[in-house]
């Protein structure tokens, strides 16, 4: 029986990886498919992963009916054997019950990819309606890690190197590399996301506590 399964994870586990490697294996084994995304990184309709694999997609625009494109491929005579979503926190609620009725009425499977929370901890609307209608909803193995090196599982923004927690829901941005005054991404363990101390932070503050004991001895030293 087909399934809605939603692959869930921090940012930069991995997500966009398994999604080409399952569609690989799927085709390799002679299964057609469909795949879509939004607002990936790397530009209109493509899926990519930070491993330099990328490949086509169906670009999710806004009120775009995903129920009927995979209809539209059957009648024209295309197999559909399962269907790819790539950055699904983005799709509306109403796209998300187009992939239900998809599995449920086609007897197609559908593997939704993506994160959870946004940096605010705010479930996506589109992540939401995954967890409430998924048949399973399956955390990533590969665990992304804090800087202090415990699992990650907050998704933290970060603007001129400090972590911010008001702004809008979607800027698409990466884990690295954003330039002054722009949305970069860090993720954090929830200790560390609710201490709002993202990497740069803390090595501020160690580099700090650091030099506290010289200021101590000095103070120390007419004592002497
Ligand atoms: N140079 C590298 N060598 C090995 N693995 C890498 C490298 N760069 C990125 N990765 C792996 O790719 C993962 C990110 O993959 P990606 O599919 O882009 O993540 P997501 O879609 O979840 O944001 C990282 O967690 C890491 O495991
Ligand atoms: C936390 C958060 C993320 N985003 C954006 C940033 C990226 O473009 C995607 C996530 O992509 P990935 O493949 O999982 O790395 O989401 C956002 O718009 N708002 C947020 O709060």
């Amino acid at each position: 029986m087909a399934e809605l399964v939603f692959f869930s994870g921090t940012m930069d586990c991995g997500k966009s990886t398994l999604a080409l490697q399952m569609d690989h294996n799927h085709r390799a084994r002679g299964r057609a498919g469909l795949i879509f995304t939004r607002l990936d990184r790397a530009g209109t309709a493509v899926l990519s992963s930070r491993l330099g694999l990328a490949t086509d997609a169906v670009e999710v625009d806004e009120g775009l009916d995903l129920w009927d494109v995979v209809v539209t491929a059957l009648t024209g005579g295309r197999r559909v054997d399962f269907v790819i979503c790539d950055e699904a926190q983005f799709y509306a609620p109403a796209q998300i019950e187009q992939l239900a009725r998809v599995v449920d009425e086609l007897d197609i499977d559908v593997f939704a990819f993506g994160i959870t929370a946004d940096f605010r901890t705010q479930l996506f609307p589109g992540s939401q309606r995954l967890i409430e209608l998924a048949d399973r909803v399956q955390v990533l193995q590969v665990e992304a890690l804090c800087w202090c090196g415990r699992r990650a599982t907050h998704n933290a923004r970060i603007v001129d190197g400090a972590m911010v927690v008001e702004g809008e829901q979607v800027v698409v941005g990466d884990t690295e590399g954003g330039a002054p005054g722009l949305v970069e991404y860090e993720v954090l363990c929830r200790r560390h996301y609710m201490r709002r101390m993202n990497s740069k932070a803390a090595h501020a503050a160690a580099l700090s506590a650091d030099v506290l004991p010289l200021e101590l001895d000095a103070c120390a030293l007419p004592q002497l």
